[in-house]
């Protein structure tokens, strides 16, 4: 990763821990950015005394909480949390995005859903026109086969996602397969996202289009934000 992606990295993640205030409930997104929130807010906690409580996305996430000394809760015990900060694989202009780089999008959902505000911490490269990454679907192992179909049959194309270190497909911390889904530019989030979880079997599909009314966007570069 360039210099200048880790400081706009940084300069996102940072920025988003500062708009939390004692007593938040703080959903805590996964993925590299959010790490700068965390630590940002790991340093707040132990310096300026701040209260909160985090309810962490991936089992990365937690661990990475308990390390950095961020108090953790449920959503079992607080289905309706104050601010969640998460990153994203893409943004575009109506602030659609495209999550799940790390096969987390189905916790994240549930968190932003149940969130207050939703932060979207990006480095600028994240920012786009038209949403064209490829879209990370979550499916029980049983109902494979039938999202590859529906796939195709709706112009794209699923790849089983491959474990690094480990042989054969990425299991989710939810037990279930990640498939990665090649649409191309997508012309209609808001149906694609309908349609992919809709099948039965999918946990959740990358795309969001339901949070925007409480989005907002922390772009960072190389020497400070922007807040879209
Ligand atoms: O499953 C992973 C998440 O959706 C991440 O929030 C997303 O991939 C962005 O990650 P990063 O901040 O590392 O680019």
């Amino acid at each position: 990763m360039s210099e200048n992606i880790v400081n706009s990295k940084k300069n996102a993640g940072n920025y988003a821990a500062d708009l939390v205030i004692d007593g938040n409930i703080v959903g805590l997104g996964t993925g590299s950015t959010v790490l700068y929130t965390m630590e940002r807010l790991s340093y707040r906690i132990k310096e300026e005394g701040l209260m909160i409580k985090g309810v962490p996305t991936s089992y990365q996430t937690a661990v990475r909480a308990r390390n950095l000394g961020i108090p953790l809760t449920t959503l079992d015990d607080f289905p309706k949390i104050d601010i969640a900060i998460d990153g994203a694989d893409e943004v575009d202009s109506d602030f659609n995005l495209i999550k799940g780089r790390g096969a987390a999008q189905t916790r994240e959902r549930c968190v932003a859903a149940a969130a207050k505000q939703f932060i979207v911490v990006v480095d600028e490269s994240k920012l786009t026109k038209k949403l064209s990454a490829v879209v990370p679907v979550e499916v029980i192992p049983f109902a494979l086969a039938v999202l590859c179909d529906k796939v195709k049959s709706l112009g794209g194309n699923a790849i089983v996602r491959e474990g690094v270190k480990k042989d054969g497909p990425v299991i989710t911390d939810n037990g279930q397969i990640e498939v990665d889904c090649d649409f191309g530019e997508i012309d209609n989030p808001e149906s694609l996202e309908t349609e992919l979880n809709n099948i039965p079997g999918v946990l959740s599909c990358g795309i969001f289009t339901e949070f925007k009314e409480k989005t907002v966007v922390i772009a960072g570069n190389a020497t400070g934000i922007e807040i879209l």
